[in-house]
């Protein structure tokens, strides 16, 4: 059988990103989706206002739900400071199993924890896993019709804190109006939205940045 787009993914990263160095694997990747073949990361023009979202929040525990092939994965990761975790969560073992070799490419294995299963399933076992109180930042990158429902989640078993951030990719295409909705109405957060484009398209879509106010 033929090879999986992540596979292909992957084998552009082995054979034009250097060994430890994130920056060039974050290149090979948007080059091999721009002139070979799309695939849903984050991509560069929505990456670089990730880029400045994290670096403002200089988080000490991160969560991402959606790690795909590991792109977002090693651009949050690479800005992080040497006692940071990462938590990533993707359901599909193939697309784990790819990122892994990604990140370890990028030379951040010991950085990032990849978690294979639902969000829904690990997030209640995450402050016994890990032994973490709150995260403060997360970067939701899942189905669209499961950012809501986790971001109540997060809140119920008491994983956001005041000035938590939470990052939300793709509330424009796909769209997440369901979750825009919650965020920009509930008292309980301060929302804003970054305008950009999908991912190598000229597609409209975007980022909503949403800081948690406290209970
Ligand atoms: O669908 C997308 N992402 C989600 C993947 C599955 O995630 C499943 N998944 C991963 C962990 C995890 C944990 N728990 C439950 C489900 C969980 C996604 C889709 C598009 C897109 C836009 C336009 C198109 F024409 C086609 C596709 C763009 C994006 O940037 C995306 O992120
Ligand atoms: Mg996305």
């Amino acid at each position: 059988t033929r090879t999986t787009r992540p596979q292909r993914l992957l084998q552009a990263v082995s054979i034009n990103a250097v060994r430890g160095d994130p920056d060039s694997v974050i290149k090979a990747i948007d080059h091999f989706c721009k002139h070979t073949e799309w695939a849903m990361n984050v991509g560069d023009e929505k990456g670089a206002i990730l880029d400045l979202v994290v670096m403002e929040t200089c988080p000490s525990t991160v969560l991402e739900l959606g790690t795909y092939c590991g792109y977002s994965t090693v651009r949050i990761t690479r800005l992080l400071p040497p006692a940071t975790k990462l938590i990533t969560v993707e359901m599909n073992p193939e697309y784990a199993h790819v990122a892994r070799q990604v990140i370890q490419h990028a030379g951040l294995q010991d950085k990032v924890c990849v978690l294979e299963g639902e969000s829904a399933d690990l997030i209640p076992k995450m402050a016994n896993m890990f032994g973490i109180q709150a995260f403060d930042f997360v970067f939701l990158d899942h189905w669209k019709d499961h950012y809501l429902p986790d971001i109540r989640l997060l809140e119920d078993c008491g994983l956001l804190a005041q000035g938590s951030v939470v990052l939300a990719d793709n509330v424009v295409c796909p769209g997440a109006p369901d979750y825009l909705n919650y965020v920009r109405y509930n008292l309980k957060y301060s929302s804003r939205f970054y305008q950009a484009h999908l991912e190598y398209t000229r597609v409209l879509d975007g980022l909503e940045r949403s800081e948690y106010q406290g209970d």
